[in-house]
């Protein structure tokens, strides 16, 4: 099968990239399969850099053309955080449960109005011979005022999607790639795939 190896050590992510390009015939790999001990700095200020940094550093590493992502919660009402500080919101031990935690006390007093938020994606492709590019996609909800769901990862039990009228953990990992801010990343590059990745 052809194989698209993605710059994350994240396993939430890669089940949903899995769901993504799995129909589309392509088997995914992670660092956990190509190399395990990389763990990239995201020291830039946009979601766009991160993801530029992961794959870039992977792609000149394997000398071999990979994708990255970096993505987030925006929430209104707390001007744009957790933003590119999501994954560690609540501390170095990158916890979905303590980020949770933090986002629902922060909003404890804001009415359902105001809790308006969106996923945003950046994915980067990197190759060793041709300019990085990346590609973002975004997603619409509310956050809720307490947990629901038992799918997906990270911020997923407290995002209301009123698209599906569902929280996304509730929704099935083929359900969320269709409405997700990684699916609609995807979309954009998807009708190329192969060009890019197994040129003759
Ligand atoms: O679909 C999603 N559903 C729920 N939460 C999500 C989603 N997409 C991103 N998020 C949250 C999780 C994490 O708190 C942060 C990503 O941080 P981000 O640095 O991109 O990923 P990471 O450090 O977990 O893995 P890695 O950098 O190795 O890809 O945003
Ligand atoms: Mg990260």
């Amino acid at each position: 099968m052809k194989k698209i190896i993605i710059a994350t050590q994240n396993k939430g992510k890669a089940k949903d990239f899995e769901a993504l390009f799995g129909p589309l015939g392509y088997e995914i790999l992670t660092l956990h399969d190509v190399a395990e001990d990389m763990d990239v700095e995201e020291t830039g200020s946009t979601f766009e850099e991160n993801a530029l940094l992961k794959a870039t550093a992977l792609a000149n590493h394997l000398q071999t053309i990979v994708i990255a992502d970096d993505s987030g919660l925006e929430i209104d009402a707390l001007d744009g955080r957790p933003g590119i500080y999501s994954a560690r919101y609540a501390g170095e031990a990158k916890s979905d449960e303590a980020n949770m935690e933090k986002v629902l006390k922060e909003l404890e007093n804001v009415k359902e109005s105001d809790r308006t938020a969106r996923f945003v994606c950046a994915i980067a492709v990197a190759s060793p011979s041709n300019e990085p590019f990346t590609m973002r996609g975004t997603c619409e909800g509310i956050i809720a005022t307490e947990r629901k769901g038992e799918n997906g990862f990270g911020y997923d039990p407290i995002f209301f999607v009123p698209a599906e009228n569902k929280m996304m953990a509730e929704l099935t990992t083929e359900q969320k790639g269709a409405i997700s801010h990684r699916g609609n990343a995807l979309k954009k590059l998807a009708s190329n795939l192969d060009d890019l990745f197994f040129k003759a």
